[in-house]
């Protein structure tokens, strides 16, 4: 049994204060004439993506985004799935659209993802946007490492000046994550690790936030966490049991701050992305 002290950091609650936000700013764009669409392409039926998309638009629907959808068979070719972006692309009620990683095996992902305009990368993952990122201009971020900074700015946890330890060094998590933390106005010093990492134990006792994003359960132990850190639980693995996090639970009585798997940063993913599509609306607003 294990008893929680640590204040958790509460994605779903956090979600709905940002959805709220959302509602004002999408009527707003109501009264100029523009409804924000999100797209998405999904290739295949696995069960973990499908849910992802199915949650998406049933976001959409609460904040009043429109919904385009675009279901490939898991045996699609590459030229279909380029169709189907370059439909999006050229669709004007699309503002922002995702392709739901990971593809299938067989498909180039690179090359799908360079297809996009970077101008509707509602997941800031085109080359473009993640060369913006690198280089401190204005783009869309990515919508997990966007979400973790928002929740942890929301629940006060000092960034600046934080040693923050990174494990996971996914395109969609962890890379994005590091140059977002250092950028001038976060100001983290980030250690990069990994499930390569010789003594990822000596890493991650110095952290004062820990994001654990490697897809491998209960890789960050109690023992690993300095007392009153905050630890963010970003992994996420199906077993026969339902889904496990890479922290293991007893790490809660240590941390000072945690955000759980389920109910922590997954719910700012999605949070982040339509945040990211009401911003590419407004832009386009900005710019008729
Ligand atoms: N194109 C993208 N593909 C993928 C991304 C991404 O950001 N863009 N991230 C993940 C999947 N993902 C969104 O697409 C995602 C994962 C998990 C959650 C979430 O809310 N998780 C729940 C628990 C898990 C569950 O219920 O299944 C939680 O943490 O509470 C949202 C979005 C890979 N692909
Ligand atoms: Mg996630």
């Amino acid at each position: 049994m294990t008893s929680v002290t640590a204040t958790i950091l509460d994605g779903k609650a956090t979600r709905d204060a940002i959805y709220d936000d959302l509602r004002t700013r999408v009527a707003a764009l109501g009264d100029a004439g523009v409804r924000p669409g999100l797209g998405t392409v999904l290739v295949g039926a696995d069960p973990g993506s499908a849910a992802y998309v199915r949650g998406k638009h049933r976001d959409c629907a609460k904040v009043g985004i429109t919904s385009l959808r675009r279901d490939l068979p898991d045996d699609a070719t590459q030229e279909q799935v380029a169709a189907a972006i370059d439909e999006l692309n050229a669709d004007p009620a699309c503002h922002g659209y995702i392709v739901q990683l990971p593809l299938p095996r067989g498909l180039d992902t690179g090359a799908l993802l360079e297809r996009m305009d970077p101008s509707k990368d509602a997941d800031g993952l085109h080359p473009v946007n993640l060369g913006r990122l690198v280089l401190g201009e204005q783009g869309p971020l990515p919508c997990t490492p966007r979400g973790i900074v928002e929740l942890l700015r929301r629940y006060e946890v000092a960034i600046d000046g934080a040693e923050v330890v990174v494990v996971g060094r996914g395109v969609t998590v962890g890379r994005p994550l590091g140059l977002l933390l250092t950028r001038r106005s976060e100001n983290a010093t980030v250690t990069l690790c990994h499930t390569g990492t010789k003594d990822l134990a000596a890493q991650v006792r110095r952290a004062d936030i820990v994001v654990a994003a490697a897809g491998r359960p209960s890789l960050i132990t109690a023992d690993m966490v300095k007392p009153g850190a905050a630890v963010l639980d970003v992994g996420i693995t199906r077993t026969e049991q339902g889904l496990v996090g890479d922290v293991a639970p007893a790490a809660r009585e240590v941390a000072g701050f945690v955000a759980p798997m389920p109910g922590g940063v997954g719910p700012m993913t999605r949070a982040m992305l339509l945040t990211n599509v009401v911003e590419a609306a407004e832009r386009a607003v900005r710019s008729a």
